[in-house]
Parts: C-alpha cells; structure tokens; sequence
C-alpha cells in the first residue's frame, strides 16, 4: 500500500512539473529551443558579466540551431528591413503573424501559425504550400480579415491588418476554399454584387463583369445568366475565381482555386491567374505541385504553421533536393529486385530506397556522387545480362522537395 501510494506521489509531481513546463514553454519543439536558450544564457552570463557578450552568444547560438534554415532567416531579415525602409514594391508584409485557436470542449489550445515573417512583391504569385493542416487558411483568413491573429500583424500595401481592415477591404479579392454562391442568383448577377462593393457602377461595371467572365471562359453560351445552381463544380468555382478579380484589387488570395478542376478548366484558370498577376500580388494555396510550378513565382512551405523554406522552385529543388531519382521496374520477385538494388549500389553506395512495389523500385542517389552518363552506361550494360521491364532518371521534383520538408519537420516534432 505504502509503495503505490508514493508511486502516485511521484507521478502527481511528475506531472505538475510537465504541466508548468508545457504552459510556459507551449510546444515541446519551441520549448525545447527556448529552454537551451535560456540555459544557455545563464552560462555565459556566469562567465561574464557583459550583456552585450550575452546577447551575441544566444545569437550564434540561434544561428547554429537554424543553420538548415538560411532563406527562412534571410526572409525574416528582408521583412526587418522593409519594416524599417518601406518599399512600395511589396505588397504584404507578414510581420512575426502568430494564431493561437483557444482550445474547447477539453481540447487543448491550437498554435495555428506560429510568428510568420514573409513578403510578398507586386506582380508575383507568392504560393503557400504545406500539408493538411499546416495553416495555411489560417494565414489567409488572417490576412483576410476573417480572423484576428493573436500577436504579430501584417500590413497590406502598407496598411495594418489590425487598424485598417475597412480600408483594406476595398482593395483585396479573395477565392476562398470552399464557393461562397448563392444557388438562386445568375454568374452575372454575383458579380455585379461584388462590383459595386468595389464601388464599380454603370459602365465601369457593365465593363468589369465582362472582362471578368472572359477572363475565366463563362462569358460565351448564355452562361452568365443562369442560376448557379445549374453551374457545374468547375463553373462555380471559375466564378469564384472571377469574383477574387472583379474591381482590380492590388491584391488576390486564392485558397487552392483549382480544386475539383478537371485538367483542360484548371488550364483556363491558370491562364486566368497568369495574366492577373501583372498588377497585382497573389497569394495562392495549392496542393498541387504542379499548379505551384506552373504559377507561383515564389513559393514559402509551411508545416506545423512554421515557415520551412523559401524560395523559387528552382531555388528550392536545389537546396533541398540534391539527389537524382532512379527507378526500375524488373519482374516482382525477390531475387530480381535484389539484384536491381545490388546494380544500383554499384553506381551509388549511398544509395537510398525510397519504395519497392510489386517489382517497380525507387532509389534516390546523392548528385555529387553520379554522373548522368555513368547511370545511363550501367543500365544500358545491366539491360543485356538481365530482365529490365522499365527504368527513368529523373531530377529532384518539387514534390520530392515537399515530402522531404513536410517529413523533416514530422521527425523534429516527435524529438
Ligand atoms: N476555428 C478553429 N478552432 C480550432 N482549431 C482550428 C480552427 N481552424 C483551424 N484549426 C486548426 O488549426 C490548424 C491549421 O488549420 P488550417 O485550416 O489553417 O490548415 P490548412 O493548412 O489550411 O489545412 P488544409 O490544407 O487541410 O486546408 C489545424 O490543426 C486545424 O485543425
């Protein structure tokens, strides 16, 4: 009896002390960081007295813990210095952008996005990647006034979210995730709604709706007056896309605009979206690595409502993704597909499977251990001695990137 009750004892302190450390620290990932800091400091302030010493050695030592992470740091010092000598050239400036969801129902808080720092210049196509969940509606209902963030703020076209919402309004267009239509009005009719918010009347509007419809291929066929409730899930959400355009705003989210899209309607949109970005900036999530390529100029991954890296996505595929991608299809039996994977640590020992699958497997190989040539005389000797159904070399796509990004942060989130 004794034991178990100082068993509980135990615990009951245990736990206290996890409490108070999870309710000053808020993550295990932050609060990890927060407390070596904070260790770290006291160090260094045992060693000397200097403040200004101190302040340089938590610095460094910040430095090293984000070392993988240059562009993000970069962009946060970018951000510093717009705040300091405003350009007209960026459009948005997320200043240190945090949301904290309260938690309910016996559900714990929610940190959605956690002090995002970001710029975003005029006439580029900013995207927002992340995994689901990662925060990226958050950082768009934030910026969008649906949603208050709980510190940092962010100035559009030099205006602050958190005083000059009213003033904002009129110059923003938004396509939000899910259609906000009215089954019972036509296309035209939406948009005359939306036009005269943006103050446009008479002929400016007349004008603007058209040009908007055309835009986004709903103008032809009589299309523009029917009901939406006879518009097909491409029609609505081309016309909400439209929406996000009408009355020239300076700046257009769009919360993955191409979703349900068959290919030759996701083509239309995209040539939509390419000639709307002259002017203007555009924020745009997407799930689609290929709607990123296609369209975004820049792109920031977010996981965990942490910026990741930032870059364009050659930028990208080259910090993140040095490695070339080999697959090989043989017959789906063991001896075959060990074999293949013999022939590939030939060409590369630090060779790493990415999958194996009924016969068809994919290796990744570091580029400054292989050369194109050599992988292409190898294989073309191994298709003489043995049975290669298929095989492809590829480089680091954009996707690869993402996975690796999301992957790492899912690894550093466990520790
Ligand atoms: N109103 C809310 N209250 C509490 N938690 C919320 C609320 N809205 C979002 N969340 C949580 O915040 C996190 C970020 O959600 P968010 O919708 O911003 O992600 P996302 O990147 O847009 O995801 P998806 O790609 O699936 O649309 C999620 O864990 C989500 O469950």
């Amino acid at each position: 009896m004794a034991s178990v009750l100082t068993i509980m004892i135990l615990e009951w302190i245990l736990f206290l002390l996890l409490s108070f450390y999870l309710d000053h620290f808020g993550s295990f990932q932050s609060g990890i960081r927060k407390a070596v800091l904070l260790l770290h400091s006291r160090r260094a302030g045992n060693r000397s007295q200097s403040a200004q010493q101190q302040t340089t050695q938590i610095q460094e030592f910040e430095a090293s813990v984000e070392m993988e992470r240059t562009d993000v740091i970069k962009e946060r010092e970018m951000v510093g210095q717009l705040l300091q000598e405003p350009n007209s050239s960026y459009s948005v400036i997320c200043d240190n952008l945090k949301k904290v969801y309260p938690g309910k129902d016996g559900n714990s808080k929610k940190i959605a996005v956690r002090e995002l720092s970001l710029s975003m210049a005029r006439g580029q196509c900013f995207g927002v990647l992340g995994p689901n969940g990662a925060g990226k509606t958050t950082l768009i209902n934030m910026l969008t006034g649906f949603t208050k963030p709980t510190s940092g703020t962010a100035y559009i076209e030099g205006m602050d979210i958190r005083l000059d919402m009213d003033k904002i309004y009129t110059g923003i267009g938004v396509c939000p995730q899910h259609d906000l239509l009215w089954e019972n009005l036509t296309g035209r009719e939406h948009l005359m709604f939306y036009g005269r918010l943006k103050k446009l009347k008479g002929a400016k509007l007349a004008q603007a709706i058209e040009q908007s419809l055309k835009s986004v291929r709903l103008f032809d066929g009589g299309v523009p007056d029917k009901l939406v409730q006879k518009y097909s899930g491409g029609m609505k959400r081309r016309l909400s896309v439209a929406i996000s355009l009408i009355g020239d705003p300076k700046v257009v989210y769009m919360d993955e605009p191409s979703s349900g899209l068959d290919p030759a309607s996701r083509k239309d949109l995209w040539k939509a979206v390419k000639s709307a970005k002259q002017d203007r900036a555009i924020i745009l999530t997407t799930h689609s690595m290929e709607e990123a390529e296609v369209l975004c100029d820049r792109i920031g991954i977010i996981a965990d409502g942490t910026l990741q890296c930032i870059g364009n996505s050659r930028e990208l595929k080259t910090k993140y993704g040095g490695s070339y991608v080999l697959t090989i299809t043989t017959m789906a039996a063991e001896e075959a597909e060990e074999e293949v994977a013999k022939l590939v640590r030939s060409i590369s020992p630090a060779v790493s499977r990415v999958y194996r699958i009924s016969g068809t497997q994919r290796f990744e190989m570091p580029k400054q251990e292989v050369s194109i040539s050599a992988v292409f005389h190898v294989m073309e000797d191994a298709k003489s001695r043995m049975t290669i159904l298929a095989w492809g070399l590829s480089d680091t796509t954009l996707e690869d990137v993402f996975i690796r990004v999301a992957k790492e942060n899912e690894a550093s989130s466990v520790i």
